[in-house]
Parts: structure tokens; C-alpha cells; sequence
């Protein structure tokens, strides 16, 4: 069983504050359903060159509750996995999948309901013919992901919390979101308040 997931139901946005706005995936990774969000520890995958050995290899070698960072190396043209694969991510209680790349099989993994960021569909399959690297240091939508950082995602985007940082972030999040509650509850719906608010601007 993977370590305690310390950013379970955060939304991306506080955890980004905590990081003061570092740390978050570029270039359209967003995911396959707008409700879709998961968070948890990284297992990494460096595919090398259109092939998705590395990640099958990576769904037999991952535990439950990681999630699957993929260096896709923004590779459009061909996919890094379809209903089959993304299936058996799901039957094995990975979290979800991170890739900046491309799948295919779209509708049947829309109904799968297992979390997909990606950055687009292609029809056609990936090679089997050599495999990547799986738990290096890689990156993904502009970010370095090492094994065991943790990924919070949503319709928002992706954020990336460096593990040896994970507890310091948290408590920032935790700080940001009841900040955000506070403002939120005072000012309420008076347009007075409202307007208070906005004159220290
Ligand atoms: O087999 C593949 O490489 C991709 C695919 O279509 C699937 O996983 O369903
Ligand atoms: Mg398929």
C-alpha cells in the first residue's frame, strides 16, 4: 500500500497557493472528465520513443494509490494507452494517470470513471517494441517529477508538491483554504462588504 496520501480532496488551486505558484503542469494536461480530480504519490514512467512497454511494466510494478506520471515528452502522435490499459490500472487500485501525451480509446475510458489527464487523443497505438525507464526523476507538462512527490489534480490543472516539501506545503494549503473561508464568510452576499472589501485596492 502506497504512503498516506496527505492532499486527498484539496483542490488544486489552495495546494498551488501553498506552493506559491510554483510547480504546476503546462501545455494542456487536463482531464478526459471536468469531475475528475485525484491526488496521491507519483510513480514515474519515461517512455522512450512511442512505445508503452515501459507503461505496462509500470502498472505491474506501481502500488495501489500511486498515480502514474508519465514523460510523454508531449508526443501527439501516437497513444500512450487505451480502454485495455487505463482498465488495468484501474482493476490494480492505481489513482489515476498522468501523461503529457496522448490516449485513445476516449469514450470507453470516459466510462470507466478512472482519472485521465492527458493532453489529447490520437487513433493510433503505440509500439511494443523497446521499453523507458520507470521511478527516475522525469518531467511532465513542464514539471520535474520524482518518484514519490505527490500530484494533486483537477479540472484546474495539475500541481506537483516535491515530497521532501509535502508537510510544510500542506499546512500552508490547510492555511490558505481557511483564510479563503474567513474572507468568504465575512463578506457573504452584502454588496456593503463587498464594497469595503474592494476600497483597499
Ligand atoms: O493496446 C494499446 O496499446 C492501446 C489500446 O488500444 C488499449 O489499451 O486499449
Ligand atoms: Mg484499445
Amino acid at each position: 500500500m502506497a504512503e498516506e496520501n496527505l492532499f486527498e480532496g484539496l483542490p488544486s488551486t489552495a495546494v498551488s497557493d501553498g506552493l506559491q505558484g510554483y510547480n504546476h503542469m503546462k501545455n494542456g494536461v487536463y482531464p478526459l472528465k471536468e469531475k475528475w480530480q485525484l491526488s496521491g504519490p507519483a510513480f514515474t514512467v519515461d517512455v522512450s520513443g512511442g512505445e508503452n512497454l515501459s507503461l505496462l511494466k509500470a502498472i505491474r510494478s506501481a502500488s495501489e494509490g500511486d498515480v502514474l506520471v508519465i514523460d510523454g515528452k508531449g508526443e501527439r502522435s501516437v497513444a500512450i494507452a487505451g480502454d485495455f490499459i487505463i482498465g488495468l490500472a484501474k482493476t490494480l487500485g492505481l489513482k489515476g494517470i498522468v501523461v503529457d501525451g496522448v490516449i485513445r480509446d476516449l469514450e470507453a475510458i470516459r466510462d470507466l470513471d478512472f482519472p485521465v489527464f492527458c493532453i489529447g487523443t490520437t487513433p493510433v497505438a503505440s509500439k511494443k517494441n523497446e521499453y523507458g525507464k520507470l521511478q527516475v526523476p522525469i518531467t511532465c507538462g513542464g514539471v520535474v517529477v520524482s518518484p514519490g512527490d505527490y500530484i494533486v489534480a483537477d479540472v484546474d490543472g495539475v500541481v506537483v508538491v516535491p515530497k521532501e516539501d509535502a508537510k510544510d506545503v500542506y499546512m500552508k494549503t490547510l492555511d490558505k483554504i481557511a483564510k479563503d473561508e474567513k474572507r468568504e464568510k465575512e463578506i457573504g452576499n452584502d454588496p456593503k462588504k463587498a464594497r469595503k472589501y474592494l476600497e483597499q485596492y
